[in-house]
């Protein structure tokens, strides 16, 4: 933990005297206090985890090796529930076997977890737990995905044309910022809709944003707890946190303002308000039918963090994917031949590719970015099954078991076709697509919480992923940028400099699909 603090200071080194001045102070006076008000908040009936035979503390542990941690804590206390160290504290790991008994116990909170590790309360870290937005996505955006196929479709043929274009000789490229780029316009198609989801401005601040959020919860879950409060005002990441929210404020207001004017004049002049097709729309249609004040701002701020991570995270993951395994590129190819070729794009169309579906699944078995997920704080006492007693107040997390031979045969191999196979067998159709839920397959959540976008998200993976497979081809770099990946406390990513080569090749059906969705207007 020293050693972080000095770090810490050392990034004070521009700051006027008086404020390294205070930041020393604080950092030195509490260490010792921090030790034992920490300890004091352990969980007194279950053991502690740390890999002390790779000379780590619990919390070195958790922040240098969080897979590791817990897979060796699954081993080590025989499928007991264990404690880990974690940046805001200590969490609970209950084995995996505790998913189906907790998973829609009303006396857990999801916002609650997250808000800790978020640091929800800070300025400019606020949107993270406003709890509307799973009911918008749930009630407006999942009913609403086949009219957003087309739009996401729209938005995907203008966006790679800008981003990838049309260089048909073999160049390097930043694979993660570039589907990041791609992501980002297509969350923005959703929340702003046209012309404005194209404005520079906007699409720089809600990827800002974005990654300014993770860097800074990422940096400040490293800062002592003490020193939180005054550390987020002087970290670079958060100033810029700061000024991003304060930019999406002043862009969005007007926008918003103007969508009430014209809704209101509609009313007056005795006209329904017409139909709503973006984020900004539905808050509205939200608000009114519940009579409930919204705040816009968190609500777009909101729908970009929850999506574009994970879904730039999904993509990239993919498509690193099939150039480890180009065996698998020709059948993917040709599903997308065959369906969009014969019957173009729709809801149905993604649904019938299955091939597609499998693969994205098995790659979030063999690549999760997460060991973990039901990041839970408990609300109300909880008596588990082993007798167990969990108290208001209490984290926990529940590890993914993707490599338990058990439920997984084979589990080091990576089979495009697993779950296509699991499909097939009598009564199992709906059991193993991309967006099933289970606990043996956790990526997208599981339980009252789990993840609402992900149809969306599905929608939007397997779009963006068959255009980039139809029009261009993909080749490992023979550069430094080895893909690779980023392990942090329990996520495992991708690297924000991993580069692939690409060139354009001439797709084999029409793809593309221009302008606006018709007879589905803005308010
Ligand atoms: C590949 C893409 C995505 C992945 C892997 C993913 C994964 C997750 C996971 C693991 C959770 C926590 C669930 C739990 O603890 O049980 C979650 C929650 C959530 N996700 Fe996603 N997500 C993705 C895309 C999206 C998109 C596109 C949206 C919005 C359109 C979205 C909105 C949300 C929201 C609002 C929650 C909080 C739910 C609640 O509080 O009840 N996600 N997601």
């Amino acid at each position: 933990m020293q050693a972080a603090s000095l770090q810490l200071l050392a990034r004070f080194k521009d700051a006027p005297d008086w404020v390294t001045g205070i930041a020393i102070a604080l950092a030195i006076v509490p260490l010792s206090l921090l030790y034992l008000r920490g300890s004091m908040r352990l969980y007194k009936d279950f053991p502690m985890m740390a890999l002390v035979e790779d000379g780590l503390d619990p919390k070195e542990s958790w922040f240098q090796k969080g897979p590791k941690t817990i897979q060796e804590g699954l081993r080590r206390y025989r499928g007991r529930p264990f404690q880990v160290m974690t940046g805001t504290g200590p969490k609970l790991v209950l084995p995996h076997r505790f998913a189906e008994e907790l998973k829609t116990n009303e006396n857990l909170s999801h916002n609650g977890a997250f808000a800790k590790d978020f640091f929800v309360g800070y300025p400019g870290f606020g949107p993270i737990a406003d709890s509307l937005i799973p009911e918008l996505i749930r009630t407006k955006i999942t009913p609403a995905l086949g009219l957003i196929t087309d739009d996401l479709v729209d938005e995907t043929t203008a966006a790679i044309q800008d981003i990838l274009g049309e260089n048909t000789e073999w160049h390097e490229v930043s694979i993660k910022q570039d589907v990041l780029k791609l992501v980002t316009r297509l969350s923005s198609r959703l929340s702003l809709g046209l012309p404005k989801c194209r404005d520079d401005r906007w699409l720089e601040i809600t990827k800002d944003y974005t990654v300014h959020l993770f860097a800074s919860a990422r940096e400040l879950r490293q800062v002592p707890s003490l020193l939180r409060p005054f550390v987020h005002w002087f970290l670079p990441e958060s100033t810029r946190l700061r000024r991003d929210y304060q930019d999406a404020q002043t862009f969005i207001t007007p926008e918003v303002e103007l969508r009430k004017v014209r809704a209101r004049k509609a009313l007056e002049a005795g006209e329904k308000a017409s139909k709503t097709a973006d984020v900004i729309g539905w808050m509205y249609e939200l608000a009114t039918e519940k009579g409930q004040k919204v705040n816009y701002v968190d609500g777009l701020l909101e729908i970009g963090l929850a999506s574009i991570h994970t879904s730039t995270e999904a993509i990239t993951s993919a498509l690193l994917s099939i150039v480890a395994h180009p065996e698998i590129l020709q059948p993917l190819r040709d599903e997308v031949i065959s369906i969009i070729g014969s019957e173009g794009w729709s809801r149905q169309t993604l649904y019938k590719m299955r091939l597609m579906d499998s693969f994205l699944k098995e790659n979030q078995r063999c690549h999760p970015p997460n060991a973990i997920s039901m990041n839970r704080l408990v609300t109300k006492d909880i008596k588990l099954s082993d007798g167990s007693l969990l108290k208001p107040g209490t984290r926990f997390i529940i590890p993914n078991v993707y490599t338990d031979p058990e439920i997984y045969a084979n589990p080091e191999e990576f089979d495009p076709y697993r779950f296509l196979r699991k499909r097939e067998k009598p009564g199992q159709t709906n059991s193993w697509q991309h967006v099933s839920l289970s606990s043996s397959h956790m990526a997208f959540g599981y339980g009252n919480h789990a993840c609402p976008g992900r149809f969306f998200a599905s929608t939007e993976i397997k779009i963006a992923i068959a255009y980039l497979l139809l029009k261009y081809d993909w080749i490992p770099t023979t550069g430094d940028e080895q893909p690779g990946t980023l392990v942090f406390e329990t996520n495992t990513l991708v690297r924000p400099t991993a580069k692939l080569m690409v060139k354009r090749r001439k797709e084999e059906v029409a793809l593309d699909c221009y302008g606006a969705r018709q007879g589905f207007e803005h308010i």
